[in-house]
């Protein structure tokens, strides 16, 4: 029997049925949102998510850092489609879609379909039609679209690539990679196979690979820590019965390169929590250091130490390609609040020293202001500089600066998979 054909406005109201739930989008959608409306760390968002399976959060993780990775050429080449300015959500929305279609080799009907059902679940159910439509256009005439657009200019925000000044496009070019793992190996070790050995000793696994999953772990023969990273401790070269502060010391990479090598070393870390971190990694690894909970700008040693190892806290642009949100959340502001805090730090290195006395200053910027600057600062308050040599740089000549600092960006060994952006610098207290 046929239904009787009721009127539209007779018939009983039932709500749309709720699109299936897709925590990997949802969660995406929060990191994205967080990024770009409150300037809140991806890691931040993803602290805060009840989203608890393991390959979910992945998935969310790659999702967001993509279109963080290409946000402004992702937004240029959605420009022309939009006779609007979106609201800012619906922008993000927008963006994982266009990253699913052209980044992530998602086919079309799940790139678009996925988020027009994201839009429904979160309330923006009138922008469905224009998702729709946007989105089946860029998986039509994409390539057309993106033609002509300079995307390693596009995908750096603009007071970063002045900062940068030449060196910009290179380093743009390294960003829009992801990081491989590097792994610093424990004197004698054996690395595990299938590494790439790297010319100053790190081993090199293709992006990807699980760290956990490589025998040795366990045992502690190794731990992970970009090639750039493994320098200045390996520039410092503090030898058996050296008393060494390492300053600002967790998760601890640098005071494992000491502690293996019968240094004896205190690190120094201000965040409880990241000190338990930074012991439970010495713990794997059977090495011993004093760990010292304390702020390291009061913090004073009972007698002057041979060396101080400052990795000081900094802008990180040199970490952004495992961590791309850091392009869009700092702002210039941070980092001149940044330079005063190191400026203080090297201050108090130098009432740890003894007369000449080594000050090795490192960060993992790419900021003038937090790297040079803050040496030639230092350098007319009492300290000496103390220049890397060609021999002491001779894996990695171009690190190298004509003021014998040691500088590093992501375009560097791009052929190998780059590596961080570093800065480290040796001084002496006069
Ligand atoms: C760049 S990370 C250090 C990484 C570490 N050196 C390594 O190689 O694993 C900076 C650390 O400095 C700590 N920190 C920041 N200000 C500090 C202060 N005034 N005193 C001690 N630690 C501080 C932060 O909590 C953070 O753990």
């Amino acid at each position: 029997m046929s239904k009787p054909n009721t009127p539209a406005r007779h018939r009983p109201h039932r709500p749309a049925p709720r699109p299936d739930a897709d925590p990997t989008r949802d969660l995406a959608f929060d990191i994205l949102c967080g990024v770009v409306e409150h300037r809140r760390m991806l890691e931040t968002t993803l602290d805060r998510s009840t989203v608890a399976d393991a390959r979910d959060r992945a998935s969310a993780h790659r999702l967001a850092a993509t279109v963080l990775r290409h946000m402004g050429s992702l937004t240029e080449l959605l420009q022309p489609l939009l006779r609007r300015e979106p609201p800012a959500p619906v922008r993000c929305a927008l963006l994982m879609g266009v990253a699913q279609l052209r980044l992530l080799a998602t086919p079309p009907h799940a790139a678009v379909g996925t988020i027009v059902a994201l839009l429904r679940r979160r309330g923006l159910a009138p922008f469905a039609g224009l998702a729709n439509a946007v989105l089946r256009r860029v998986a039509r005439e994409g390539d057309t679209l993106a033609d002509g657009l300079d995307d390693a200019r596009l995908d750096v925000p603009p007071w970063l690539w002045s900062a940068w000044g030449d060196r910009a496009r290179s380093i743009a070019a390294g960003l829009h990679r992801e990081a491989p793992l590097d792994l610093t190996m424990r004197p004698g070790a054996e690395a595990p196979a299938g590494g790439e050995v790297l010319p100053n000793g790190s081993i090199r696994f293709p992006v990807g690979t699980r760290v956990t999953e490589l025998p040795g772990f366990e045992s502690g023969q190794f731990w992970v820590q970009d090639v750039a990273a493994s320098m200045p401790a390996r520039l410092l070269n503090a030898q058996p019965g050296w008393s060494v502060v390492d300053l600002c010391a967790a998760p601890g990479g640098k005071t494992a390169q000491m502690a293996v090598s019968d240094v004896r070393v205190t690190a120094v870390e201000r965040d409880a929590a990241r000190i338990v971190r930074l012991q439970e990694n010495l713990a794997r690894l059977n090495v011993e250091a004093e760990c010292v909970t304390a702020d390291a700008t009061t913090w004073r040693p009972a007698v002057p130490v041979d060396a101080v190892l400052l990795d000081a806290p900094c802008s990180a642009t040199g970490t952004l390609r495992r961590h791309p949100d850091v392009l869009w959340v700092k702002r210039p502001r941070d980092v001149t609040a940044l330079a005063e805090g190191q400026d203080r730090l090297i201050d108090a290195a130098y009432e740890m020293l003894r007369p000449d006395g080594i000050l090795l200053y490192a960060v993992c910027s790419l900021q003038d202001e937090e790297g040079p600057q803050r040496i030639q600062a230092a350098l007319k308050k009492g300290w000496r500089l103390d220049p890397f040599t060609p021999d002491e740089l001779a894996a990695m000549p171009m690190a190298r600066t004509p003021e014998g600092y040691f500088r590093t960006h992501p375009g560097m060994w791009l052929e190998r998979g780059g590596m961080d952006g570093f800065f480290a610098a040796r001084l002496r207290r006069v």
